[in-house]
């Protein structure tokens, strides 16, 4: 069964700072969605109402139907709703596999942590749980480096482990926040290569993203916030082509 992950009039301010003024937008499993705007626009704002970090003032998300405000960070996780984040947050002191097999916490029974415990569960689990996350990184051609630690990779490499441990337990939200920076001309080509994979019927994709050639190459819809306000939103073509994506974004000095 495939969910859409559905805002609508979400308003969210900090003081005085209206931060996101009523944006309305279905994000629909099947396709990879793009979220773009000006710097401030309120992208990184918007995903945060979606995990649970943020609790609007106003205005619903729906999962599937579900209202989901209202519930804590952790049970929207537990429903598959996952994100990476703009700044790379690995654990320095795991190696690279150990922090891809953490995003598998919600796929196994006994959990994470006991993966690591010296009981025969834990070792099969972890053995499993191993297997999985060498998968994710072989997608991502880093299977090679997984026992070496974080620090010890390129920043570009270490944003494509952050991204393996998201999608390693096959979430059905996938939320990326400037998957591509810093990534150099080919890990870029091998990361949309690794997302247009991971394209399912029952995954809802959506990448804030500053890569303008990413974004039209990727994404089948695009969304445009400006000042917390949605602008437009249609395929690539349309957005392209749309005169105030142009004057407020494409036509402006962010890029
Ligand atoms: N916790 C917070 N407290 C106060 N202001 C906040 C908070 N979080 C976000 N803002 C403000 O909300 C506005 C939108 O920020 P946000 O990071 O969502 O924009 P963005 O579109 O993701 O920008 P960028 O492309 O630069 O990452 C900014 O003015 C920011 O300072």
């Amino acid at each position: 069964m495939t969910a859409n992950l559905i805002a609508r009039d979400i308003q969210l301010s900090f003081g005085g700072i209206k931060v996101l003024q009523g944006p309305s937008l279905e994000l629909h499993a099947g396709e990879i969605t793009g979220l773009i705007g000006p710097n401030g626009a309120g992208k990184t704002s918007l995903f945060n109402c979606l995990t649970g970090a943020y609790d609007p003032q106003s205005g619903s998300i729906t999962f599937g139907g579900e209202e989901l405000r209202g519930k804590p960070p952790a049970a929207r996780a537990a429903r598959g709703i996952v994100r990476s984040f703009q700044t790379v947050a690995l654990c320095p002191d795991l190696t690279v596999v150990e922090n891809v097999m953490m995003g598998l916490a919600r796929n196994y029974h006994s959990g994470w942590l006991n993966a690591f415990l010296p009981l025969p569960r834990g070792r099969r689990e972890q053995a499993e749980m191993r297997a999985e996350a060498l998968k994710a990184l072989e997608g991502f051609g880093l299977a090679h480096v997984a026992d070496e630690f974080p620090g010890q990779l390129p920043p570009g490499n270490q944003r494509l482990v952050e991204i393996a441990r998201a999608i390693v337990g096959k979430p059905k939200v996938l939320l990326l926040d400037e998957p591509a920076a810093g990534l150099n001309n080919s890990e870029t080509r091998d990361l949309a290569a690794a997302l247009e994979r991971l394209v399912a019927p029952d995954l809802v994709m959506v990448v804030v993203e500053h890569d303008m050639d990413l974004v039209m190459s990727l994404c089948d819809r695009i969304h445009v916030l400006n000042f917390g306000q949605l602008v437009a939103s249609g395929t690539p073509e349309e957005v392209r082509s749309n005169p105030e994506v142009i004057r407020i974004y494409l036509g402006g000095d962010d890029d």
